[in-house]
């Protein structure tokens, strides 16, 4: 059987229990006897009976919950051993022979490595010391974006008025936003939005200055408060736009939401008050039905697939259809800054998942710097990680209570988002496919420092800067394994329209089935006697 020296180890990785003869159950080419290894930051299994040798690699950030299965009394075969749920779509059933006790020693290990947090243990992120040629955290500089964006004008100016995150502590700490607000206005707006998250500057149209701005719900609540303050800044919003007299403000929910919001003193605005906006509703839902819709999803994906049900299993998860929206909301939202030169505030809820969702893909559509591998890490780095999408909560780093509802794979579902506007042009994006589930993987692995913590104050508290690697250093390492083959630079200078229909939607298989070997093995055939 395998000797420790056979584990490949990470700079800072160390080997904290070794289990030999072990069984791993494959649902689909059975079971593999051999050892497993557990490290301060995967799971590694190693087949002694195959050849090649059957080998599992999982990084223990990837485990959602761990059971025992089977207990003294248990008589079947394989009937006694481990079952590890992961949160990239599978789940790992292991049998242990009762007599080594070594169940609970792998139990206690991942226990304790793969919720670090619950543990009061550092990520391995503080321990990985590998050293790459490239800076990853150099790739996102939030002047120099606003620079390339043209800012500021004299229409919008960059604030450092949350530079110690008092002003608003999850938001960045530098905010484009109007040059006529002065710093008194820009508390009494902040102070009318939930969680003080008022509206800022996304993106800035290079010819007709329209603008893409974002934040949370106005606190109008049940009983209809408005904030002068609130109305002159968006009139401010609107006149930074010479070419327009109108301005959008788009409400990411349905409005059944938007209404049982103001039960909790939230709501949306009143056009009668905001004279010269007008507001829709995108439908979009929350983050209990997108968890929801996504469990129903893996549950008929893995481990096997009911071929006579598959497409109404798969309508049934109502997974595409909110993919669908959420692009459908892009659309809408690229459609009138582009076409109409109209200015677009974005808001949800909180500001930080739908709202993220829906400027990110605007913005992907509208400029093709986004399209590229740089670009791209910009816009992660800007509209989800500054912005204070709650990337620890929604995916429970480290965390052990697998039930929690603030749980939620929102940035999942966008990274979903943009995989089918690749699939709709094929050459207008310089990165592929491997590049999108390679960030999907180290959403979840813990890693590297860049999906850390929920906002930029936590990752400036906890150095993240200088005391973790940046997943952008790893994949600018190496660019060339994920660079588009198909990229044509002539198509990159359009602004993209995809078709946001059930039509043309796709179930991403080479994410949601990629553990599921492309053919089952085959049965063996019996001969007709
Ligand atoms: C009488 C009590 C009314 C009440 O609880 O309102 C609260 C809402 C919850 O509001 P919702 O918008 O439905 O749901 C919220 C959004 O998903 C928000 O994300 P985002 O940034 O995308 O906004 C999350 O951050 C919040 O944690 C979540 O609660 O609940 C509902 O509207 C569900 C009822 C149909």
């Amino acid at each position: 059987l395998s000797q420790p020296e056979e584990i490949p180890l990470l700079l800072g990785e160390r080997i904290e229990g070794i289990a030999k003869d072990v069984t791993y159950l494959c649902p689909f080419i059975g079971p593999s006897r051999g050892t497993l290894t557990i490290t301060n930051y995967k799971l590694y299994f190693k087949g002694g009976d195959r050849e090649p040798p059957f080998i599992l690699d999982v990084p223990l950030g990837a485990v959602y919950r761990v059971e025992k299965v089977g207990g003294s009394t248990s008589r079947g075969e394989n009937s006694y051993g481990l079952e590890v749920f992961c949160k990239d779509m599978r789940n790992l059933r292991f049998a242990h022979k009762q007599e080594n006790h070594s169940r609970r020693l792998v139990y206690e290990k991942v226990q304790t490595y793969a919720f670090p947090v619950s543990n009061k243990l550092p990520f391995f992120a503080f321990e990985y010391k590998e050293y790459y040629n490239e800076n990853g955290w150099a790739v996102f500089d939030p002047v120099a974006e606003y620079k390339r964006q043209g800012l500021p004008t004299e229409s919008w100016r960059i604030s450092r008025i949350n530079e110690n995150f008092t002003f608003c502590d999850t938001y960045p700490a530098v905010l484009a936003i109007p040059a006529a607000a002065d710093d008194e206005l820009l508390r009494q707006v902040a102070a009318f939005r939930s969680r003080n998250r008022l509206p800022i500057m996304s993106w800035l149209h290079p010819q007709s200055q329209a603008t893409i701005t974002r934040c949370s719900q106005p606190l109008v609540g049940v009983g209809g408060k408005r904030s002068k303050e609130d109305e002159k800044y968006v009139q401010m919003i609107l006149d930074a736009n010479a070419q327009s007299h109108k301005l959008v403000i788009m409400d990411a929910r349905p409005t059944v939401n938007a209404v049982a919001n103001k039960a909790k003193g939230g709501g949306y605005e009143n056009e009668d008050t905001y004279q010269n906006a007008e507001i829709c509703f995108l439908d979009i839902h929350n983050i209990h039905v997108m968890r929801e819709s996504l469990r129903k999803l893996k549950d008929i994906c893995f481990p096997s697939i009911d071929e006579h049900h598959w497409l109404a299993n798969l309508e049934a998860t109502h997974w595409l259809e909110h993919v669908k929206m959420v692009l459908a909301g892009a659309v809408r939202i690229a459609e009138r800054v582009e076409g109409q030169k109209t200015s677009v505030v974005v808001h949800c809820s909180d500001g930080w998942d739908r709202t993220a969702q829906l400027t990110a893909l605007a913005m992907l559509l509208l400029d093709p710097y986004y399209r590229t591998i740089r670009g791209f890490e910009v816009l992660i780095e800007k509209e989800w990680l500054a912005c204070g999408h709650k990337m620890a909560q929604r995916h429970g780093h480290g965390d052990k209570n697998y039930t929690d509802a603030d749980r939620s794979p929102i940035f999942q579902q966008f990274i979903d988002c943009v995989w089918q506007v690749t699939r709709q042009f094929p050459n207008a994006f310089e990165f592929n496919e491997h590049f999108l589930i390679t960030i999907l993987d180290h959403l979840y692995s813990c890693l590297f420092g860049t999906f850390l913590f929920n906002c930029e104050r936590e990752r400036v508290k906890e150095q993240v800067k200088t005391k973790t690697v940046s997943l952008w250093s790893y994949i600018n390492s190496s660019m060339e394994e994920f660079i588009n083959p198909m990229y044509a630079s002539y198509m990159h200078q359009h602004v993209l329209f995809p078709v946001a229909s059930m039509r043309r939607i796709e179930l991403w298989t080479s994410y949601y089935i990629r553990w599921n070997p492309r053919m089952k093995p085959q049965e063996p055939v019996h001969q007709r006697n």
